[in-house]
């Protein structure tokens, strides 16, 4: 079956929607597919970024909106659908990601006057060039220091591969002219719309659902989502009673600013799950490098990350890899490898215990190191992102590459501070130190302190 039986000169039998504008469009397709959305209200922002408001009060448990089947698009649908997916089945052909099959869809579909899916495609989004994959240069500069450049360059080459392979692979695709962009544009329109559902017991199902995709995330979001078998189709559910007029959001998930950005294009500063990604390297020049690397297998560096609570398993295992990186004396090190007998694969940050406060005091110190240079690696500081962020002149894009940075720098500092204060309350007495302790506005470095650096600091002096 070729694609172009589809097409044709003359419009096919069924309801075209053709109303100038594109909204009014989508709600009578989805309306004359027994979708039930009348308790709310598409707005439009502007170009391309809209949301939904409730048209009514709408009680806890209640469905917001309900699209059946027949109105969203599945990962086996498209699979069935398309005319490109169905060759790549047929040759065997596995893309590097399943959300491919959406991307050859909707490719598919955009081409088609008369398709089904028209008033969908109509209203996604046409301008994605805030998504970071789409950067040029000067704004490429503006992530400067920041791990998440790292995570853009790898996404670009990774799409690029991605249709390069594809293209390769199936020759439809080619014949079809498809371009990079294209493809691209589909790619993130594909992640940052679509929705996971539990379908049965064990089964999930990747789905893109009109209209449900105008709902914004927010960490207080305050509704769910699933597929509902009885009535099969996709439901939306009020999680707390919903006030007439009120904006609809969901929480797309405890997810970090990086990952908003990758995948959405957005960052904020109220995201409690922030993260700054940092690698901990052996240095050369350690006189132990060589027992340290045959105990690690040849690693010589680790991806770790820190967030913006101290009081959290990152936080521990970067600095016990730190820690690793700082051992220098033999017994040490050979404690060490009698702490990790017991493990088959030995890891720095899991594995490397505190030994003596000297070790420590080196410890934060390097820490400190590692995270002041970070600090100094980015294009702008912590005050001009805060100016930038307040002038009403700066492009919203633009701020988002700021939020991501600022709070990737605020991270970095609050760390800095803790290694700060770790130094001090290392260096005092212990009379001192219970002193200082009064005023500790961090919660867990008083419990680590307590529970680690005290028995040791005791140990030293004779008290314990
Ligand atoms: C599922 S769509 C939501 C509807 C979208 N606003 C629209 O007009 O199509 C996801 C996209 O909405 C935007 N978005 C969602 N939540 C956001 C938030 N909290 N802040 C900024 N942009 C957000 C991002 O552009 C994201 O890629």
């Amino acid at each position: 079956q070729d694609d172009s039986e589809y097409e044709g000169n003359s419009k096919p039998k069924r309801q075209t929607y053709d109303d100038p504008d594109p909204y009014k469009n989508l709600i009578e397709w989805l309306k004359d597919g027994k979708a039930e959305i009348s308790k709310v209200q598409i707005e439009v922002q502007s170009e391309g970024h809209r949301t939904l408001r409730a048209t009514q009060f709408i009680r806890q448990g209640e469905w917001v909106l309900f699209i059946p089947r027949t109105q969203y698009l599945s990962l086996e649908e498209v699979k069935k659908s398309c005319l490109i997916n169905r060759k790549m089945i047929q040759i065997n052909y596995k893309p590097n990601n399943i959300q491919t099959y959406f991307v050859n869809h909707l490719l598919q579909e955009n081409r088609r006057k008369y398709s089904f899916w028209k008033p969908y495609i109509d209203v996604l989004p046409k301008d994605v060039s805030g998504f970071p994959t789409y950067f040029d240069a000067e704004q490429d500069a503006l992530l400067k220091g920041s791990p998440t450049l790292f995570t853009v360059i790898n996404q670009r080459k990774v799409f690029k591969e991605e249709y390069e392979n594809l293209k390769e692979a199936v020759k439809e695709f080619q014949k079809y002219g498809y371009t990079y962009d294209d493809f691209i544009k589909f790619r993130i329109l594909t992640i940052s719309r679509s929705f996971t559902v539990q379908i049965g017991e064990k089964e999930q199902q990747q789905l893109l659902v009109p209209l449900a995709d105008f709902i914004n995330h927010d960490n207080n979001g305050f509704l769910k989502y699933g597929y509902s078998k009885d009535a099969d189709g996709f439901f939306m559910q009020a999680v707390r009673n919903i006030q007439k007029g009120e904006e609809l959001f969901y929480n797309y998930g405890q997810w970090s600013n990086k990952y908003f950005f990758m995948n959405y294009g957005f960052a904020s500063l109220t995201n409690p799950m922030n993260q700054f990604d940092l690698d901990i390297c052996l240095n050369k020049n350690d006189r132990l490098f060589n027992l340290k690397i045959s105990l690690t297998k040849g690693n010589m560096c680790w991806g770790n990350r820190l967030v913006n609570e101290t009081d959290h398993d990152t936080f521990r295992q970067s600095l016990a890899t730190v820690r690793f990186t700082q051992i220098s004396k033999l017994d040490d090190f050979l404690q060490l490898e009698e702490d990790v007998q017991n493990f088959k694969q030995f890891w720095p940050g899991w594995h490397t215990t505190i030994k003596t406060i000297e070790l420590e005091k080196a410890t934060f110190k390097a820490l400190k190191g590692i995270l002041v240079t970070e600090l100094g690696n980015f294009a702008s500081t912590i005050e001009d992102d805060e100016r930038r962020l307040n002038d009403p002149q700066t492009p919203e894009f633009r701020k988002h590459i700021i939020m991501l940075t600022l709070r990737e720098k605020q991270i970095i500092k609050k760390n800095i501070d803790i290694c700060d204060l770790m130094l001090q309350v290392i260096d005092k007495s212990s009379e001192e130190l219970k002193n200082l302790m009064k005023y500790y506005h961090y919660r867990e470095i008083t419990k680590y302190v307590n529970s680690q650096i005290i028995p040791l600091k005791l140990e030293q002096e004779g008290l314990a």
